[in-house]
């Protein structure tokens, strides 16, 4: 949804004279969403009109018509079909649009003119809240960005289907990093935010394709959002929280709420906790780092193979996202992550032997409690679902009788899933174990819930039996053998008399319908008891309705209890899911350290080893790695293909999988303090935002340089590549000096610049190190050991034959290549590549500027700082 599509009330239609009634309520309906596509419902459609329906028929390929006239003007409109709605639904949200849906709410000729309509909700991409338009393993977060004075934002993000509020203000040139954690499905901010700002906000990297929309700028009011959040959350005071003083996050949060309960068109009573996010809370782990180390999606953006998709055996939905969390978002406070391994460590037990295999067993199945108890809370809930519930609550119920849990994080998974009293039994009593799918097609309350509905129920099923005995007597009545009884949805039901038998029908028959071959009559006995059994099935359908509702009223006040079941059963689940994927691909708990360190011992990239054990493409090579206040930096050279890559991000992923509370794929590791894990890795034009190769390069390089601290984790990859020799490697020694001299982050430096490896002689926090290669005759061995010291050559040539280019060309390489090592050995007038620059020279200062230092302005009175002001005008002209 974007401010700049044309609607179809924007463009003059509906102020044209001579408009139907119907286009006239459409017109009055379509100005409270202009910048959304409106679903009218009419009969068994969902219409589309004018702007809205020819962008439908491109977006969903469906027929647009043109049919009648109104406003002396024919109607252009495209259709879906009412039980379609949630496919084609799903199709525009996934284009970015929002879909306002209009049902018909009164009585059909109730009064006159067209029936009553109401947009009863507008579905857009970042408030879904159906299972069949939402990923299972994905939430849809909807973002509302405020911009404050002095360059500070506040952001405020919530899903519909979770039970919190998130709160954060960062400063403008934090967005992108928050944007990319968030990951929202929408965004909104002011319509009277800067331009500059707006363009801010679209061309962050992570923005890329996001739908946003401006709402009006008095919904980001900071007292406003302060009510509305307590109002919200129903307390006094948001310090619970540590939300106070928060004024550009609770303006975002007016807006947040405001927009949330547009969409849903009610209060959203679910959300009753806030979480506040501040800056130094979690490891940075900028778009970049995550792209680049493929932790959700590979570099070509498929879904595997990734880090998440190898840790993702969880059982639930709601374990999946929540384990995506956490791998997205590991907190540097370290006792997060303990807490998370010591759990692991009860649950595996000795030798792997502990509870977590029953337990993943017995979560299988367990429906997303999570989704349906936000859905309760907005009344969207189904009648499957519902029963969904109750064998999950039933689950969790046996899953806390598993045995004694030790003290900790398992301990308060016990205590909370502990379901709302008489969930289950209402559920139990009130729903059909096989429920119809909706409430609207009744067959959803159970026997036995409800005297009056059982008692409609009765009038329907007996009224078989009542035909057939109404028949049997009307064929002795009457004599007439082949009379039948029967009902038909238009004619109702009807006593029906072949041709030749006519003159036997009694006097009180009444003719209902004639055929070609037959007369249909009715009695005065079977009009009573249509009017009887009509009337019960549509008085039993209201009931149900009626009912359904009761059901939902009395869940409303299990909603906190039942997310918080959501919470355990997920928490759960992700650590079971950690337990069993520690077991299942032989991985370590690692150590937490109080000093910088990162000490690996026989480390392995994880997706790589999967990869070569599914491919058999051989055994991974496992290496260690020792980074710490003595060892801050490796210079990592060796040929293509031998492994550099790997083996930096494996040092990375062992970094973050440890950050989070897993175990690791290593034989041991300990990790001091961590704060960001940058990298930059590969070359990729960023052609959207109009950035070459090498610009991008230097751009994310530089991103690093300026944030990057001794408690971060840099990984650089070939810098320097994308410009001519002698530029790339002056850059590449200038980068590798700073990230050494000033900012002393923990740096793996890849490089095929071998002047580089002089590097460490002269910084001596500096080593070199190099993946091991051989050559077997005129071919090459790759090891893929690290190994101490520097790269003897480069193997390019080789790599280029196991690649199959052609003989010639290989010989042709050679022998350059020998005439350029010459070269190179005679031109040996050494360039210190790592010498510090000389001092910026110093230029005397202007007569102008020596007049402005020796001016007091304190001293000054009125008169003199007014003949000075003259003084300085004159030696300016004169200068
Ligand atoms: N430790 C290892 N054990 C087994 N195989 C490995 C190991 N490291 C890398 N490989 C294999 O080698 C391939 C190339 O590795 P990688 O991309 O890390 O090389 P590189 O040195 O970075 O190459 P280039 O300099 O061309 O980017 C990997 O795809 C993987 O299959």
């Amino acid at each position: 949804m974007t401010q700049d599509t044309p609607s179809s009330a924007a463009v003059g239609l509906a102020d044209l004279p001579g408009h139907t009634p119907m286009m006239v309520q459409y017109f009055a309906l379509k100005k409270d969403h202009p910048d959304t596509l409106l679903f009218y419902r009419m009969g068994d459609f969902y219409e589309l009109f004018y702007d809205d329906a020819e962008k439908a028929a491109r977006l969903l390929d469906i027929t647009l018509t043109r049919r009648g006239q109104s406003a002396g003007q024919p109607v252009v409109m495209a259709g879906v079909p009412f039980h379609a709605m949630e496919n084609y639904l799903a199709r525009l949200i996934r284009h970015g649009e929002s879909v306002a849906i209009c049902e018909q709410v009164g009585e059909v000729g109730a009064a006159k003119g067209p029936v009553e309509r109401k947009v009863v909700r507008v579905v857009t991409p970042g408030t879904l809240t159906d299972a069949e338009l939402l990923g299972e393993k994905s939430d849809s977060i909807l973002l509302s960005v405020h911009q404050g004075p002095r360059n500070q934002c506040g952001l405020a993000w919530l899903s519909v289907t979770q039970d919190d509020i998130h709160l954060a203000e960062c400063s403008a040139d934090e967005l992108d990093s928050w944007l990319s954690r968030v990951a929202p499905s929408e965004l909104i901010y002011s319509a009277d935010v800067t331009p500059a700002f707006e363009q801010r906000l679209r061309q962050t990297r992570a923005s890329a394709g996001l739908p946003m929309s401006q709402r009006p700028e008095w919904q980001f009011d900071p007292a406003l959002g302060q009510r509305k959040l307590l109002e919200q959350l129903q307390v006094a005071s948001l310090s619970t929280w540590h939300a106070d003083g928060l004024p550009l996050a609770h303006a975002a949060s007016a807006a947040l709420l405001n927009y949330a309960e547009h969409t849903q068109g009610r209060s959203l009573p679910h959300l009753r906790a806030l979480r506040v996010q501040r800056s130094g809370e979690l490891i940075e782990l900028p778009v970049t780092t995550r792209r680049n180390l493929e932790l959700v999606k590979t570099l070509r953006g498929e879904d595997s193979p990734t880090v998440y998709s190898l840790l993702d055996t969880c059982m639930t939905g709601m374990g999946s996202r929540l384990l995506k969390t956490w791998l997205l978002e590991p907190p540097r406070d370290r006792s997060l992550a303990q807490a998370r391994l010591d759990a692991i460590a009860a649950l595996k037990g000795e030798n792997g032997a502990g509870p977590w295999h029953a337990l993943r067993q017995q979560l299988k199945g367990t429906s997303d409690v999570e989704r349906i108890s936000a859905r309760i809370a907005l009344r969207q809930v189904r009648p499957r679902e519902l029963v969904a519930l109750l064998h999950s609550l039933q689950k969790a119920e046996q899953l806390t009788l598993g045995g004694a849990w030790p003290a900790g994080t398992l301990a308060q998974i016990a205590s909370e899933l502990v379901p709302p009293p008489d969930t289950a039994v209402l559920l139990q009593r009130a729903i059909l174990p096989e429920p119809a799918a909706l409430v609207r097609d009744g067959g959803v309350i159970a026997e036995g819930f409800d005297a009056e509905l059982d008692e409609l129920r009765h009038i329907q099923t007996h009224a078989d039996s009542f035909l057939v005995d109404l028949e049997v007597r009307e064929r002795e009545r009457t004599g007439i053998a082949n009379l039948r009884v029967q009902y038909n949805k238009v004619h109702g039901f009807y006593i029906e008399i072949t041709q030749g038998q006519l003159d036997k029908v009694p006097a009180d028959y009444r003719r209902r319908q004639t055929l070609k071959n037959a007369e249909r009559f009715i009695t005065p006995e079977l009009k009573a008891f249509e009017d009887k059994a009509l009337s019960a099935q549509e008085r039993a359908l209201a009931r149900e309705k009626w009912l359904y509702e009761q059901v939902l009223d009395a869940l409303q006040a299990h909603v906190p209890t039942l997310s918080r079941v959501a919470r355990a059963l997920a928490t759960l689940d992700v650590l079971c899911t950690l337990t069993e994927r520690a077991l299942t691909l032989n991985w370590t708990a690692p150590v937490y350290a109080k000093e910088p360190c990162i000490e690996i011992t026989r480390g392995r990239h994880p997706v790589v080893e999967a990869r070569l054990a599914e491919t058999s493409g051989g055994s991974f090579i496992a290496n260690d790695t020792q980074l710490g206040l003595k060892q801050r930096l490796q210079v990592i050279t060796g040929p293509n293909m031998g492994g550099k890559s790997t083996y930096m991000r494996q040092v990375a992923l062992i970094v973050l999988l440890a950050s989070m509370g897993s175990h690791v794929p290593a034989d041991a590791c300990r990790i001091g303090p961590i704060d960001a894990i940058h990298t930059r890795i590969g070359a990729a034009d960023d052609l959207a935002n109009a950035q070459s190769t090498f610009m991008l390069e230097m751009t994310e390089a530089a991103q690093i340089l300026h944030s990057a601290t001794p408690h971060s984790l840099v990984l650089m990859d070939e810098i320097g590549r994308g410009t001519s020799t002698f530029d790339g490697l002056a850059l590449a020694a200038g980068i590798a000096t700073h990230l050494h001299d000033k900012t002393q982050a923990f740096t793996l430096f890849a490089t095929h610049y071998f002047e580089l490896t002089e590097f460490p002689v002269k910084h001596h926090q500096a080593v070199n190190v190099h993946v091991s290669a051989t050559e077997a005759g005129s071919d090459i061995v790759f090891l893929h050991e690290i190994q101490p010291g520097p790269a003897s050559r480069s193997y390019g040539i080789q790599v280029a034959r196991l690649a199959g280019m052609p003989g010639p060309v290989l010989s042709h390489a050679r022998h350059t290549l020998q005439t350029l090592e010459e070269r190179a050995t005679e031109a040996q007038a050494q360039v210190d590549l790592f010498a510090a620059p000389p001092a910026i020279e110093k230029i005397a200062p202007s007569a102008l500027e020596s007049r402005f230092a020796e001016i007091d302005p304190d001293t000054l009175s009125p008169r003199e700082a007014l003949d000075l002001i003259y003084s300085l005008k004159k030696l300016a002209s004169s200068s």
